[in-house]
């Protein structure tokens, strides 16, 4: 070969290098074009969420050499070093709950302890109130085994001979029934009994079962008058000498309520105790309701007049007022207690006058009932410490008495010891 072929031959391939190098960055770029385009994203009607994730309307279909360009750009991006050592897979590929858009060797953020907002944290969670009583019902074991279980076993023996029908009446006195439904209710069991006979042990609990639920008037009315009406607050008053449980039930009525999805405001007109202002301020912190309190020693019908206008104000659904159960005289506690509901009638309907009786005071606490009734219209009563009496049959004889129902019942001293008074669930714990 010539001299000048040789040098034809260099400069042929020389250019077609050339050509081809030119070729390929002008591709290059291209491709780069193309892909920073995609990485803007869209440009308008987008969402920019708390997380920081940008949301979008769905994006439109890439075209097919933006497909292959992206293949391609992605097949030669440098791979990612994966530290085989520092994984718990072994093969290098993506183990179960690997992220997958963080490279899985990046640092990962651990568990953080947040501060929450203190008014969130203030607020309890509370429990349920529907089946309170069948949950609570351990609580009234004291009640079951000197009243119920008694009961059980002296009607499930079979015939019944006299000494056995005095003490079936013996065990319902000293349970606390009072004569008067001591005797309906002997009386009942026995022309029962003497219809239809009892065998056995089931047939003795169930018609025992259904001789008390009558006796407890099931079909009283027993709903709390607590919802807000012709756009004002319900308003509840709740009465009752001291130590019985005024305070606590008024605070464990919030709660209900509060588990209810209504807003309470809570009226400390119970003046003459300051700790129990503040007493019944801690339990509306527990549940975001608001106290509205007066100086102490200061007037409760101005405090509940307050609490009244306040909620009205804020719009809460009830306003629960508790009261003060101790002044030098009855005739004072009674006037003033009807100062009360007067300077509440000036603004609003009183709803309900729920009257709080202690069950362990028995007789005492019959005597406390007639005094009140006397002079306010109570509308409910709230029986509470029941858990701490044997005598759980209070509830018949303050029912009978008054004429008024039973409302709820305090099971212990829980938050959440306030159980709406169902006759069947009540009378159910008591059989065991
Ligand atoms: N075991 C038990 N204790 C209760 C129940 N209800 C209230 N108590 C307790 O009874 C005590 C008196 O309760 P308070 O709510 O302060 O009584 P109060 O009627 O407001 O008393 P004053 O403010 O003095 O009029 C507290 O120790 C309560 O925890 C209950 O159902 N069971």
């Amino acid at each position: 070969m010539s001299t000048s072929s040789l040098v034809l031959i260099l400069v042929v391939v020389a250019v077609v290098l050339i050509a081809a190098l030119v070729t390929g960055v002008v591709l290059t770029r291209r491709r780069r074009i193309s892909l920073t385009q995609k990485e803007e994203g869209p440009k308008s009607g987008g969402y920019q969420a708390a997380s920081g994730i940008s949301l979008a309307p769905a994006a439109p279909e890439a075209s097919e050499a933006e497909v292959v360009a992206t293949v391609e750009a992605v097949a030669n991006t440098a791979p990612v070093e994966h530290p085989v050592a520092d994984r718990t897979e072994v093969d290098g590929q993506p183990g179960v709950g690997d992220d997958a858009s963080v490279p899985r060797d990046s640092v990962k953020r651990g568990f953080v302890e947040v501060d929450l907002p203190e008014e969130a944290s203030e607020v309890e969670e509370i429990e349920p109130t529907a089946g309170r009583l069948e949950r609570l019902r351990g609580k009234l074991s004291k009640s079951r085994n000197a009243f119920g279980s008694s009961l059980l076993g002296l009607l499930g023996a079979g015939d019944l001979d006299e000494d056995s029908w005095q003490d079936v009446e013996d065990t319902l006195l000293i349970a606390d029934l009072g004569a008067a439904t001591t005797t309906e209710i002997v009386s009942t069991l026995r022309s029962k009994i003497a219809g239809a006979g009892v065998r056995t042990e089931a047939e003795a609990t169930a018609l025992l079962r259904s001789v008390l639920v009558d006796a407890l008037h099931p079909k009283m009315d027993r709903s709390l008058k607590a919802l807000p009406h012709a756009g004002k607050p319900a308003v509840l008053l709740v009465v009752g000498v001291n130590g019985v449980g005024k305070t606590t039930t008024t605070g464990k009525l919030a709660r209900v309520l509060v588990a209810d999805g209504r807003t309470v405001l809570l009226g400390a007109a119970d003046t003459f105790r300051a700790a129990a202002a503040d007493q019944l301020e801690t339990w509306g912190k527990r549940v975001g309701a608001e106290t509205v309190r007066g100086p102490e020693g200061g007037d409760p019908a101005s405090v509940a007049f307050e609490a009244v206008k306040r909620g009205m104000d804020t719009g809460v659904s009830t306003v629960l007022i508790d009261t003060a159960g101790r002044l030098h005289t009855k005739k004072g506690l009674m006037d003033e207690l009807g100062k009360v509901k007067r300077v509440v009638e000036k603004q609003a309907v009183v709803d309900e006058v729920l009257l709080v009786l202690d069950a362990t005071t028995g007789q005492n606490g019959l005597t406390q009932a007639r005094v009140f009734a006397e002079q306010v219209d109570i509308t409910g009563i709230v029986l509470t410490k029941l858990d701490g009496t044997a005598k759980g049959g209070i509830v018949f004889q303050v029912q009978r008495e008054l004429g008024v129902p039973v409302k709820l019942v305090g099971l212990g001293e829980g938050a959440d010891h306030l159980a709406p008074f169902e006759p069947g669930a009540f009378v159910d714990a008591l059989l065991g």
